[in-house]
């Protein structure tokens, strides 16, 4: 095999979203539900004759030495090096890129995940789940979770997982056009860090026609980027409306493709918004 093409890399939506504390490190401690949907990047990798990692897509804003597709490939190429002693031959990586950036929606950690599981089959290097995990971990820490590849409950950072059973239902998405940056929102003084742990049965057995618990990133967020408030409030009308991440995307569930339609037709102009549908499983992981 010398190439595999549309590998798809699905967005996540934080379904709730807890700090429950901190780290001496810094890094906060999370409990959070992943939830697939089917809207996200497109990634094309094919091998090359030297070793060289080449992104040879323009992606505006991300130098190709700091993307995380190339940072991914990067961590693998020298981790199959390390146990074979040998150089893997190089890639060239395409994307097809539609996930806003800073949008809460996972779109550099999902490629880059895509990025580990294709080049461990192309590279025929054997790595298994979980090693790819801790190999992206330090990337970033959403990484984990798209190669785990199933809606999840997540603790810790974000890396303790266990798979979850969330609604079958298809969510409205906003971008209220504003990059919020992750570090900015989690070292803010106004963040609340002491929100009392749940468990996954809580979750599980939760039924209503809002959400379970809450996104404590949300009022920091909000009061720094008046926009993503305002999307907020806009989809409030039609339902249960919350940020995903750090945000800035915003999104409510709704319960068919039809209803989905009927909001998406009545966005104001000044957002770009879209629709996707719950996915149980990450579609790259099903098809390896
Ligand atoms: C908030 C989430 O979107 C939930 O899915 C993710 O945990 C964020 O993941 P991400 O965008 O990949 O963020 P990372 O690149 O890992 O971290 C960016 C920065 O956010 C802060 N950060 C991130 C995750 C975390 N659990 N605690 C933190 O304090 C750290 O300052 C870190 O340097
Ligand atoms: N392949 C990539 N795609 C998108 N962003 C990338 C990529 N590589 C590096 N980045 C950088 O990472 C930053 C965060 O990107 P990303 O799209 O993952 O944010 P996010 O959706 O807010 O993620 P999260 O939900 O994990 O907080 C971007 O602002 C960009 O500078």
């Amino acid at each position: 095999m010398t190439e595999l093409k549309n590998c798809p890399a699905p967005a996540k939506l934080n379904l709730f979203l807890h700090v429950t504390g901190r780290r001496p490190d810094g890094y906060h401690l999370l409990q959070t539900v992943f939830q697939l949907i089917d809207h996200g990047d497109t990634l094309h990798f094919t091998l090359r004759d030297d070793t060289a990692l080449r992104r040879v897509t323009d992606l505006p804003g991300v130098p190709e030495e700091s993307d995380l597709i190339i940072r991914a490939a990067q961590l693998l190429q020298a981790e199959v090096r390390r146990r074979t002693g040998s150089l893997p031959r190089g890639v060239d990586i395409a994307i097809d890129k539609v996930l806003p950036m800073g949008g809460g929606v996972g779109g550099g950690s999902s490629d880059a995940a895509t990025t580990l599981m294709a080049l461990n089959q192309l590279w025929n290097a054997g790595l298994g789940k979980q090693e790819l995990m801790d190999l992206g971990l330090p990337l970033g820490a959403d990484i984990p979770f798209f190669i785990f590849g199933e809606s999840a409950f997540a603790e810790g950072v974000g890396e303790a997982l266990q798979p979850v059973c969330t609604p079958d239902c298809w969510y409205v998405v906003i971008e209220p056009g504003v990059m919020v940056p992750t570090a900015a929102i989690f070292g803010s003084e106004h963040l609340t860090r002491n929100t009392p742990a749940v468990n996954i049965a809580d979750f599980s057995s939760h039924s209503g026609t809002a959400g379970f618990g809450k996104n404590d990133l949300q009022q920091v967020a909000t009061k720094l980027f008046p926009p993503v408030a305002e999307a907020v409030e806009w989809l409030g009308a039609y339902g249960d409306a919350r940020m995903t991440g750090s945000g800035a995307c915003v999104f409510s569930a709704v319960a068919t493709e039809a209803d989905a339609d009927a909001v998406l037709a009545k966005v104001p102009a000044k957002w770009q918004a879209w629709k996707a549908r719950s996915l149980h499983h990450h579609p790259f992981t099903a098809k390896l």
